[in-house]
């Protein structure tokens, strides 16, 4: 079996797992490496002056090893802070109006992703399976074709992709999308997404398609599919079963007093729908008379890229309309939201996802949404709680069992929650198999092998004989 490497921005650093929610990726990453073992090389999370960036840093925990590079603090304002998070993030989620173009962030998102290339070189051996994820390192392979690279190359996109009228309003729209052919498989989170992404190729004239799932670019052909993601589903609801056990799962029962528990978890992110969501809770509560003192929203959301100012703006929106509902629907022994920003273990998340009656589950966009799956392998089979899943998050393709709902409306979403609450158990049931179903069949084992399978086999002409449009 070929040695797979792995390539990604964001890595759980070994002796800090657990410890921070580093986001989707790097716990999805971490379960399927696992099982396969292999490299995993990323940035440290450390930014230093120009002339202190050292060697890697390289650490091994169970089956991998890990090669960690730090950045430059320019590096790290212009590609990440800049245009990974400022221009292709609001871009793919569908927010034009969020995206803060500039020429000196792209160009320091190109030189860090030859940066990256010139990293990982040196630890490629001839017939190790390369696989990059994510919007920061689009660029990657091309970079690597450049240096003579002929290893198969993956890409697994986690996040959107959007339509062509919303990709082609970025200023750079023709390199990131002619960098993408020169990977051999794409991976996406939906059919939409491949759709839209298929879409891109033909409106700007970059190959055409040559069969399911493939296209061509002058003499090359490679794969583009979707890949939805997965959780391990099995061992998350092992979690979640033994948690009922521990002291947090008792004193929060006590706390919560009889009150239905009713949940959100995300990274404070504009793309989480979370002050829609607040609004859509505190319209169900002025609806719902009765409901009031009698359900607590519990939302936790760890802070999330707080350097770049739309999320530094957003942390206080967020805490002052929280205050505010409380403020305004709150009594005396009754908080109607409990607003944390701090990012809690797995297995903590496990038992609360168990404890509470519903999720709200409710971005305006969304790659995958792993908490939506994670919620419902926590579940009682015998009185399974409620998910509520906005239309707009990937996981609403495969469980269109939850209660979908659109989460820009504030009035639908408050009714959607009323039903949702007083939902019969039989029902709940019924859904709740559904959804277990499908998560079973497709868990993150599942994806990996999937996508490794396809980047093994494919049938891409060999030697790799990528046109670069970008030096032409
Ligand atoms: O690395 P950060 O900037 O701290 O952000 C955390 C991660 O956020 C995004 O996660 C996505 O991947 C999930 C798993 O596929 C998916 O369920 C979710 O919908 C996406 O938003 C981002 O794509 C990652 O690169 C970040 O590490
Ligand atoms: O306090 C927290 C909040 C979130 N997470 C994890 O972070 C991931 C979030 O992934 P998701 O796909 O929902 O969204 P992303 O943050 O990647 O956009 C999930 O596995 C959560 O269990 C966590 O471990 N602790």
């Amino acid at each position: 079996m070929s040695r797979l490497i792995v390539v990604s921005n964001r890595v759980p650093i070994p002796d800090e797992k657990g410890a921070a929610p580093a986001g989707g990726l790097a716990v999805a990453l971490q379960s399927a490496l696992a099982a396969r073992g292999g490299l995993w090389l990323g940035w440290s999370g450390e930014s230093r002056a120009d002339d202190a960036i050292g060697p890697l840093k390289m650490l091994r925990d169970g089956n991998i090893d890990y090669a960690l590079t730090d950045l430059t603090e320019r590096d790290v304002e212009e590609y990440y802070q800049g245009f990974a998070n400022r221009v292709l993030w609001p871009i793919c989620h569908y927010r034009l109006d969020l995206a803060e173009y500039g020429r000196r962030e792209m160009a320091g998102y190109f030189r860090v992703n030859r940066f990256f290339a010139s990293r990982l070189l040196p630890l490629i051996a001839d017939d190790d399976l390369i696989w990059v994820h994510d919007y920061h390192l689009i660029p990657l392979a091309a970079e690597l074709r450049r240096q003579g690279v002929k290893n198969r190359i993956g890409f697994f996109l986690h996040i959107p992709w959007p339509a062509p009228d919303v990709f082609m309003a970025m200023p750079v729209h023709e390199e990131i999308l002619s960098s993408l052919t020169a990977y051999d498989v794409l991976g996406f989170q939906t059919e939409h997404d491949r759709e839209n992404f298929a879409d891109c190729l033909a409106r700007q004239g970059t190959g055409m398609r040559s069969g399911p799932g493939r296209f061509s670019v002058g003499d090359r052909t490679f794969t583009a599919k979707s890949y939805p993601i997965g959780i391990e589903t099995e061992e998350f609801a092992t979690l979640a079963q033994r948690a009922a056990e521990t002291s947090l799962h008792k004193r929060m029962l006590q706390s919560l007093d009889g009150k239905g528990l009713i949940i959100g978890v995300d990274r404070l992110d504009y793309s989480k729908g979370i002050t829609q969501r607040i609004d859509a809770f505190e319209s169900f509560l002025k609806r719902n008379p009765d409901s009031q003192r009698n359900v607590t929203l519990l939302q936790i959301t760890p802070k999330s890229r707080s350097e770049v100012p739309e999320y530094e703006a957003m942390q206080r929106a967020v805490a002052e309309q929280a205050g505010r509902v409380n403020g305004a629907v709150g009594t005396v022994d009754w908080v109607p939201i409990r607003y944390i920003n701090r990012s809690l273990r797995r297995p903590a998340l496990a038992g609360l996802y168990r404890m509470a009656k519903l999720a709200l589950v409710t971005p305006l966009r969304d790659g995958m949404n792993l908490v939506a799956k994670e919620f419902v392998a926590a579940q009682n089979e015998i009185d399974p709680g409620v998910l509520l899943l906005s239309r707009f998050a990937g996981a609403a393709q495969e469980l269109q069992e939850a209660v979908l709902v659109n989460p820009y409306d504030v009035e639908g979403t408050a009714d959607a929650m009323a039903r949702s609450l007083a939902m019969p158990v039989e029902e709940r049931r019924d859904r709740w198999r559904a959804m277990m179903k499908t998560l079973r069949a497709n868990d993150v084992f599942t994806w990996c092998d999937t996508f490794l399978h396809d980047l093994t086999t494919d049938q891409s002409e060999r030697p790799t004989r990528w046109v670069d449009t970008q030096r032409a």
